[in-house]
């Protein structure tokens, strides 16, 4: 299935966004396909996290921060006054940086936000969301004689599916994920990339990346951002082999970033 052939899951339109006197972001415009990866690429501080943060909000919570323009998820703009950040946020699940266990036991870390959500109404119900997101995950299989510990006891890389586990047990439609390979090892990041190909047959998934390589590996549709601006798009094979903009083409050959 060519990329052309996926509907369009999220829509932005303009977007811009103020840190206080300071631009970073200068009028965005792209189409996420659904079920499908697309990876944000570029120099450091170009506005990939910005940008992702965008999308569920998060920037809501920056002091200072001001965004412009329209995003839309499923045609419904995720700014309207009316819509419900919370609920927001279940239906587009964030994975960062740095895994973060909650420091509970693997099984509450991901029958937290269920539980939170009413989305299982007793243990029975948690217990089967608990365990199809960890076999999901990828995590099951390690981790199934001892779902009572914390989640913190982990591998980093283990610690990490936890919390793609634990996203994903919302059942959201998109799932953010901000260089969530950049702490691990490249075995532990090998196997978090075979997740990412599992998971987009479900799911739409955006992730920022400092690695080219990893992008090329994981994504159907690649962004180029350059000092606050989205510089080139489109399918990934495109744009690493025939990048139309100069300045992708130095960023991808290494002469810039
Ligand atoms: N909370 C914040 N307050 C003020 N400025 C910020 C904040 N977060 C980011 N910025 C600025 O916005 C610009 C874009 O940053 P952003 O983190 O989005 O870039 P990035 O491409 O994700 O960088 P990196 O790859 O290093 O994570 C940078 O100039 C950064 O300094």
């Amino acid at each position: 299935m060519s990329l052309s052939d996926h509907p369009i899951r999220l829509e932005a339109r303009d977007v811009c966004v103020h840190y206080g006197a300071k631009q970073a972001l200068y009028d965005v415009s792209i189409d996420i396909p659904d079920r499908a990866v697309t990876a944000f690429i570029g120099p450091s501080g170009c506005g990939k996290s910005t940008f992702l943060r965008c999308i569920n909000r998060m920037n809501d919570t920056i002091e200072g921060a001001r965004v412009t323009g329209r995003i839309a998820l499923d045609g419904e703009d995720v700014y309207d006054r009316s819509l419900d950040v919370v609920e927001l946020r279940a239906r587009v699940g964030m994975v960062f940086q740095k895994p973060n266990p909650f420091p509970k036991s693997i099984f509450e870390n991901v029958a937290y936000g269920p539980k939170i959500h009413g989305m299982v109404r007793n243990k029975a119900e948690a217990e089967e969301v608990v365990v199809s997101s960890l076999k999901r995950a990828g995590l099951f299989e390690e981790v199934k004689d001892r779902l009572h510990e914390p989640g913190t006891g982990l591998s980093g890389g283990q610690q990490q599916r936890l919390c793609i586990a634990r996203a994903i047990a919302t059942r959201p439609e998109v799932l953010l994920m901000d260089e969530p390979c950049s702490a691990l090892d490249p075995i532990a990041t090998a196997i978090i990339e075979e997740l990412i190909d599992e998971l987009r047959e479900n799911f739409t998934i955006v992730i920022v990346t400092h690695s080219m390589q990893q992008a090329a590996r994981v994504s159907q549709k690649t962004a180029f951002f350059h000092l606050g601006k989205l510089i080139e798009e489109g399918d990934t094979a495109n744009i690493f082999t025939n990048p139309a903009k100069k300045q992708t083409q130095d960023y991808i050959m290494g002469r810039i970033g």
